[in-house]
């Protein structure tokens, strides 16, 4: 084919008519959208319009019938927003996040409940819970698991204290940038501010580019990026949306130490979410402190072939809950083999608290 006018016109003409088809079927599909909504608040009392188990449904139908050119990841992050959008004409979804601006929290909850939701970024995790148990916000996003540094601990420790649900989950490919502002003298930087946990994250890089600075850790990257401002001697590790939102530079991109660094973060709020086909729940579990209580819990999920995912101790800060165990597994609680190792465990703790069960992140 030649790159003749002819050609490109003939081309642009085609992709016109396309997007006539695409907007007329996007439309299509918002209007069964509010009939949805208008089905939604007919039949339930105080309707629940998002539906985290069918989003993921969609998504992960959308993934397997997709054969190119685009990847699967890439047209299911189309649809993602094509449902975003969909959904707001039904409710717009409120969404409290751990902030400031420009976090990584910020981005996982855009990844997670698309463009269309309202996100407000919130100073703490624990204002995030609470936001939510308040019905100020329809749902939160907290971050949970580095796969770099491990646990964030706040966050299982606001569970202990809350009656909030796990409605979610989205994994985040996390990458760092060591960033200045314009007045910044790079070749004297003697501070550098961060997220503790980035700080861990980046730690050989540092030791090898910047062994004599300061790291001085503050309360999340975003407000490291907004600190250096107007410092001549400072520099900030986060990520491009607070690069972007502070217009600082670049100095050095993906400086994590591990190239595959991830976060996990969770989306709480107060329903129950059904069973999506590809599920994982989420208990705390209380054991007294005495010999073989690890393996007394763990028994059970062993028995039933139930995977687990992810296990951590907590202490426990009431007397009764010696030990305290968060574990995520494979299943959803409303089937019956999850339901049978339940009903096990509790005999054997005690104290068993289902944080909730959700569909297995998408995108
Ligand atoms: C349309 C619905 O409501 C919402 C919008 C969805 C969509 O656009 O596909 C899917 C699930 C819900 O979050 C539905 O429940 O089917």
């Amino acid at each position: 084919m030649t790159d003749s006018p002819n050609n490109l016109d003939t081309l642009r003409q085609r992709i016109d008519e396309i997007d006539n088809d695409i907007l007329r079927l996007i439309s299509a599909r918002a209007e069964c959208a509010k009939q949805v909504a208008e089905v939604k608040t007919k039949s339930d009392k105080g309707a629940v319009f998002y539906r985290p188990e069918r989003e993921a449904q969609v998504l992960r139908r959308i993934m397997e019938l997709n054969q190119g050119p685009l990847n699967s990841e890439e047209m299911a992050r189309l649809f993602r927003e094509i449902m975003s959008a969909c959904l707001a004409l039904e409710q717009p979804t409120k969404v409290a996040y751990l902030g400031p601006e420009g976090t990584f929290t910020q981005q996982a909850a855009l990844k997670h409940f698309g463009a269309s939701a309202v996100s407000m970024p919130m100073a703490a995790i624990d204002e995030v819970f609470r936001e939510v148990e308040a019905g100020a916000v329809n749902y939160g996003v907290v971050p949970v698991e580095n796969s770099t540094e491990g646990v964030v601990s706040h966050t299982l420790d606001s569970f202990m204290d809350s009656s909030i649900h796990i409605c979610g989950e989205v994994v985040l490919r996390i990458h760092h940038h060591l960033l200045v502002a314009d007045t910044t003298l790079r070749d004297k930087v003697s501070r550098v501010y961060s997220h503790p946990q980035s700080l861990a994250q980046c730690r050989k890089w540092l030791d090898a580019h910047y062994p004599r600075a300061e790291r001085v850790p503050v309360s999340s990257n975003a407000e490291a990026a907004k600190m250096i401002k107007g410092e001549w001697h400072s520099a900030a590790i986060a990520g491009d949306m607070a690069a972007k939102l502070y217009g600082l530079e670049k100095v050095a991109e993906k400086i994590e130490d591990r190239p595959d660094n991830s976060t996990r973060f969770l989306i709480i709020g107060s329903q129950h979410v059904p069973m999506s086909g590809e599920d994982k729940t989420s208990i705390v579990v209380a054991m007294r402190n005495q010999p073989g209580a690890l393996h007394d819990l763990l028994e059970p999920f062993h028995r039933h072939s139930i995977d687990l995912t992810r296990l951590e101790t907590r202490p426990s800060r009431t007397g009764v809950w010696n030990y305290v165990f968060f574990i995520d597994f494979k299943g959803h609680v409303d089937e019956p083999r999850v339901a049978a190792v339940l009903e096990e465990v509790r005999l054997r703790a005690s104290e068993l608290k289902v944080l909730g069960s959700y569909p297995v992140g998408v995108l």
